[in-house]
């Protein structure tokens, strides 16, 4: 028998593992990224050992001290061979995000592929038909079209409505509004969007919900431990292990609602065809009818044009996109802002959006519709500040495929690396929002947007892989909030001091934020 030695084993072992944790980019993306102006840091390994260990409410405080103060433009740091080239200013902002060649999302988002797959959040540009995105896209655009959102006020209203009730019957004691707030959103989009009724505010999705919480939690975790990125050594891991499990439950859950609905759809189509009318997608005047997210899906099922995993990923991304209006919506209500602490809902602000609704309803505890919801100038500038300081998608990433040319800039952003856009502190540049902490939402006035970058505020992103369903979350985030102010008072009953804010993929604050509600009366 041959002795191999301890060393040869211990350099086979060693490559083996650097090959599974180490990225290798080419020399020429090597070469150009150590150009870009950036921060000391060792080369290729950078800033991981750092990364890995800053916790996760500690995180945007370290990326402004590290890529953005001092960075007007462009910064670069390594992780473990990925090169992350964060760009800050509007104007380069949009070269990329307007682009059609930049639309291939970042390597970060690996980490939710195993739940959401090639949903459209994720999906790229397929190899051999070069279209998977764009098909996507397009089929499903026109389910978010206006004339859907218009039926789908009262939907939006009475789960608002019932959501205040479940605020009241915490009888003006301090609690924490993120569970009530999810399960109503959760009812919303499955009720608005998928035709499906799931109850969840009489609390019997309450796991869905805290799975949904894990699961991104567990994400985050992964990208800034990048060395777990090979699904053996994650699955290796406890909470890889956990992963696993909360996302096999979370595709259980889609395929009931998927099943439920396929149900109803089918037996619908069967009494149409009964009756001689046929459920196709033109209305009796023969102009092509608008269908609902869910019922489009199934349509192209029924044609073979989809399966049941394409589906899955569909759904699966679009209740992810659920998280969003529940971790703004309880900023909103908790009203953390710094000059305005705790009295900033009841008095001032809270004051000015009621006084709209008044206007607008009077006494009347009538539903809203889409009419009144266009004469709220003053929720919608409220809103729109909101979400300037706190946007739920704190980072974006897309991997450049094709080297970018900034102007009046020496050195390209090469191909292979991973360009970063950071809302959060996009919206914070002095040079676009003056006293950027401040909270003001007249700074969407008509005439102070009119000055502005279009890229400076892009809170829904921007360019061809913009937010699809932003007209759908506007709405919703407006009708709650209209139905909240007319119904309720609310109190912030924790500091902001107590906030912690951190991108756990989007921005939750993992800090105290409790609320103390109590009826609206007409007097008050
Ligand atoms: C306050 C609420 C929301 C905010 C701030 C928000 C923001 C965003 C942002 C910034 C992106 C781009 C992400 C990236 O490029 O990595 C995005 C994409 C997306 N959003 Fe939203 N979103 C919200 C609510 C929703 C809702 C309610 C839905 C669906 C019902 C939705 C569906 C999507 C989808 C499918 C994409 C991927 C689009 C594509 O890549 O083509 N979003 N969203």
């Amino acid at each position: 028998m041959i002795a191999i030695p301890f060393s040869t084993v211990f350099l086979v072992v060693l490559v083996t593992v650097l090959l599974n944790i180490f990225f290798f980019p080419s020399l020429r993306t090597i070469k150009y990224v150590m150009k870009l102006p950036g921060p000391p840091q060792w080369p290729l390994i950078g800033v991981s050992i750092e990364l890995a260990r800053t916790p996760l409410t500690e995180l945007m405080a370290y990326l402004q001290n590290k890529v953005i103060n001092g960075y007007k433009r462009v910064a670069h740091v390594w992780l473990l061979g990925v090169p992350m080239v964060f760009v800050n200013s509007p104007q380069d902002i949009e070269v990329i995000l307007s682009s059609v060649k930049h639309i291939e999302k970042g390597m970060e988002y690996f980490s939710l592929k195993a739940w959401l797959n090639e949903g459209l959040l994720l999906s790229t540009v397929e190899l051999i038909t070069g279209k998977k995105w764009h098909t996507r896209r397009k089929l499903l655009t026109p389910t978010f079209h206006f004339k859907i959102l218009d039926d789908k006020c009262s939907t939006m209203y009475s789960s608002a409505k019932k959501m205040v009730e479940n605020f009241l019957k915490e009888d003006g004691k301090p609690f924490n509004p993120l569970s009530k707030i999810s399960s109503c959103t959760l009812d919303v989009v499955a009720e608005a969007a998928m035709g499906v009724s799931l109850n969840s505010q009489d609390n019997e999705n309450a796991e869905y919900v805290s799975t949904i919480a894990r699961t991104t939690w567990a994400a985050v975790f992964r990208v800034l431990n990048l060395y777990l990125k090979q699904d053996w050594l994650w699955n290796l891991t406890p909470i890889g292990r956990q992963d696993k499990k909360d996302v096999e439950f979370l595709h259980g859950f889609t395929e009931k609602i998927i099943k439920e609905r396929k149900v109803a759809y089918h037996d619908e189509l069967y009494k149409r065809s009964k009756q001689g009318t046929i459920i196709d997608s033109e209305n009796d005047l023969g102009v092509k009818k608008k269908q609902a997210f869910l019922d489009k899906l199934l349509e192209l099922d029924a044609d073979q044009a989809m399966s049941n995993a394409d589906i899955r990923e569909e759904v699966d991304t679009f209740l992810f996109e659920v998280s969003h209006n529940p971790s703004l919506l309880v900023k909103v209500l908790k009203g953390h802002n710094p000059r305005l602490r705790t009295e900033y809902l009841r008095e001032r602000y809270s004051n000015k959006a009621y006084q709209e609704q008044l206007e607008i309803f009077g006494d009347d505890d009538r539903e809203i519709t889409l009419s009144d919801m266009q004469n709220m100038n003053y929720l919608d500038r409220f809103v729109k500040e909101t979400l300037r300081l706190y946007p739920s998608v704190p980072y974006i990433s897309r991997t450049i495929t094709e080297d970018i040319h900034l102007k009046d800039f020496p050195t390209p952003i090469p191909a292979g690396s991973n360009a970063i856009i950071t809302p959060f502190y996009l919206h914070r540049n002095p040079d676009y929002f003056p006293d950027p902490e401040k909270f003001d939402p007249d700074r969407f006035l008509p005439e102070n947007c009119a000055k502005r970058h279009p890229f400076a505020y892009i809170p829904f992103s921007g360019g061809p892989r913009n937010c699809i369903g932003q007209k759908f979350a506007m709405m919703e985030i407006k009708v709650t909030l209209s139905t909240v102010l007319r119904l309720s008072q609310i109190r912030a009953a924790s500091k902001h001091e107590e906030l912690n804010l951190a991108p756990v993929v989007i921005l939750r604050n993992l800090g105290s934020m409790k609320i103390q509600v109590y009826p609206r009366s007409s007097s008050s």
